[in-house]
């Protein structure tokens, strides 16, 4: 049985078509992660499942059981929010309990579950103190601990880390990935960020205009995109994208490869071109490269010995690395990415 079944689920705003036909299984345990452009629908999503916002087309299922028309405290989920939203007078302890209260759970128990989800965050020193006396990493593991003690059968979070500072982040997320360890919960997570994305999920959802686009691993939708949107929608830098000259082979046009497999070469290089800006990144360096005919691409290198802007460059493709697509945007079979094309890279 899935934890989370969507079946054709569809939501209308007056005319406006939000999500249209979404199908998604989550299984027990896992960690699903949704990314997409904004304004994609990734929170009406959310919100729909847990029952924020009534769907209109479709069917919801949570653990088998069919939810449409539930109210959201009859679902068993749990949602974190960019926000937190805790009572600010309320203690950490008693913003963990309120909701446990509420459902008359009793004191003892409520205790037990608030000093087990307080230890498995590291928030016992906190635990008298109110949300001000404490940092925007503090907060979010409080927001944490009080889905944690509903023991909900799912966890939703929409952009839990956006408010975090960047070392925060970090730290947050690697707390994060422990925790689904640790509980083996079910957590569908709305993210902006790729790290986010690629790192926490068992597997990752790219929405694309009220729709599902790719539902795969990390390394699937890396690797073995479906189509362009995917494609360039997942990296950092982005993948460089190349037209085909009208009298390439086999019908594709549009060839893709990745910054990391693009090679600076001074022997027999693929193309030549001018560099036009330098990144450097410390570990690694983006070195974006002018070719007449082509366009710019992107050259991810290892930091030391970076070229100078200005500079002639030599840039040739890793073997077997050329993704390619046809006019539709679809991606073609690997076994006919054949390497030898004339190419102009995308505007
Ligand atoms: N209550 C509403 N009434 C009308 N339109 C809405 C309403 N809520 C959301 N929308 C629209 O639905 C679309 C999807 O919104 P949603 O918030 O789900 O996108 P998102 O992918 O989460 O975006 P972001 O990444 O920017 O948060 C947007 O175009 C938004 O303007």
């Amino acid at each position: 049985m899935h934890a989370l079944d969507i079946e054709n689920v569809g939501k209308k705003y007056g005319e406006y078509q939000v999500l249209d036909q979404v199908n998604l299984q989550v299984a027990q345990g896992e960690f699903l992660v949704i990314v997409g452009p904004s304004g994609c629908g990734k929170s009406t999503l959310l919100r729909i499942i847990a029952g924020l916002d009534e769907h209109s087309a479709g069917h919801l299922r949570i653990d088998g059981r069919l939810m449409d028309g539930v109210p959201p405290a009859k679902r068993g989920i749990a949602m974190v929010f960019q926000s937190y939203a805790l009572y600010p007078h309320l203690s950490v302890a008693d913003n963990m309990s309120l909701a446990l209260k509420q459902e008359r759970v009793p004191r003892e128990e409520i205790q037990r579950r608030v000093r087990a989800a307080a230890e498995t965050l590291a928030l016992e020193p906190l635990l008298t103190r109110r949300p001000a006396q404490l940092s925007g990493g503090q907060r979010q593991r409080v927001a944490i601990g009080r889905a944690i003690v509903r023991q909900p059968k799912l966890f939703l979070f929409d952009e839990p880390l956006s408010n975090l500072d960047a070392a925060l982040r970090v730290n947050t997320r690697l707390e994060l990935a422990q925790l689904h360890r640790t509980l083996g919960a079910t957590i569908i997570y709305v993210t902006h960020d790729q790290v986010e994305a690629m790192t926490l999920a068992n597997r990752i959802v790219v929405m694309e205009g009220g729709s599902v686009g790719q539902v795969g691993t990390p390394a699937q939708l890396y690797n073995e995109p479906a189509n362009l949107f995917v494609a360039g929608f997942i990296g950092s830098p982005k993948m460089n994208f190349i037209t085909e000259d009208a009298a390439a082979p086999l019908g594709a046009a549009t060839v893709g490869v990745r910054p990391e497999h693009l090679r600076l070469t001074q022997e027999r290089p693929r193309w030549s071109g001018t560099v036009q800006h330098v990144e450097y990144l410390g570990a690694d360096c983006h070195i974006i490269v002018a070719i007449k005919d082509i366009g710019k691409l992107t050259v991810r290198t290892a930091g030391e010995a970076a070229p100078a802007v200005g500079d002639t460059v030599g840039v040739t493709p890793l073997p077997g690395k050329l993704l390619r697509f046809d006019a539709a945007g679809q991606r073609l079979p690997s076994s006919i990415a054949s390497e030898v094309m004339p190419l102009r890279a995308h505007a």
